[in-house]
């Protein structure tokens, strides 16, 4: 169940409220059932998955990206795997927990686990979304925003792409003044 914590403390669990405050955003957030298949509820179960067992969970969940294909063109998807077991795992997430944008929209289908997402609103105020199991995330491209992992330190996701550039972050070296502030 998503959660929004704005920057004066403020935490929201209702996805009525959570999405009014996201409202100037255009963010999409949306609940995307993993199913009942017993072989992919058991993959999900383990801490790594190598890249055979990644493919399983992506074709397994192949319905979604057939209907982002169809509707807005996207052309790929992986599945990103952290756990604590993961060597250098502070190290991996420091390019995450900057302010950055990407010139595609940002999309994320968390399928396992869960992790933080950071926005700077337009008016400049700056929240943090908790994204949980079956929740589905559209960030619109530019958006500023970062991304860290909660003391769990666990989370899967299918991160899906409309161009074929993968991962692309531009930095915009602004703070994250609401993380500092409530670390
Ligand atoms: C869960 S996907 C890893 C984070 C990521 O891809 C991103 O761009 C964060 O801002
Ligand atoms: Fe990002
Ligand atoms: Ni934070």
């Amino acid at each position: 169940m998503a959660i929004l914590k704005l920057e004066d403390d403020t935490i929201l669990t209702d996805i009525n409220d959570i999405s009014q405050e996201l409202a100037p955003l255009n963010i999409q957030l949306n609940r995307w059932a993993v199913g009942n298949d017993s072989q992919l509820r058991s993959l999900l179960a383990q801490d790594s998955l190598d890249e055979d067992k990644k493919e399983q969970v992506l074709k397994a969940l192949d319905g979604y990206f057939n209907q982002l294909q169809q509707i807005a063109g996207y052309q790929s998807r992986d599945l990103i795997v952290l756990h604590p077991r993961v060597p250098n795992l502070d190290e991996l997430m420091v390019k995450f927990d900057q302010i950055h944008t990407h010139a595609d929209d940002e999309v994320r289908y968390v399928i396992d686990g869960e992790a933080i997402f950071g926005f700077v609103r337009p008016d400049g105020s700056q929240v943090e979304l908790t994204v949980q199991k079956e929740e589905y995330i559209n960030v619109p491209a530019g958006t500023e925003h970062w991304f860290h992992l909660t003391p769990a330190r666990r989370i899967k996701a299918v991160r899906y792409f409309i161009s074929t550039e993968g991962w692309v972050p531009q930095y915009t070296d602004k703070e994250i003044r609401l993380h500092r502030a409530l670390a």
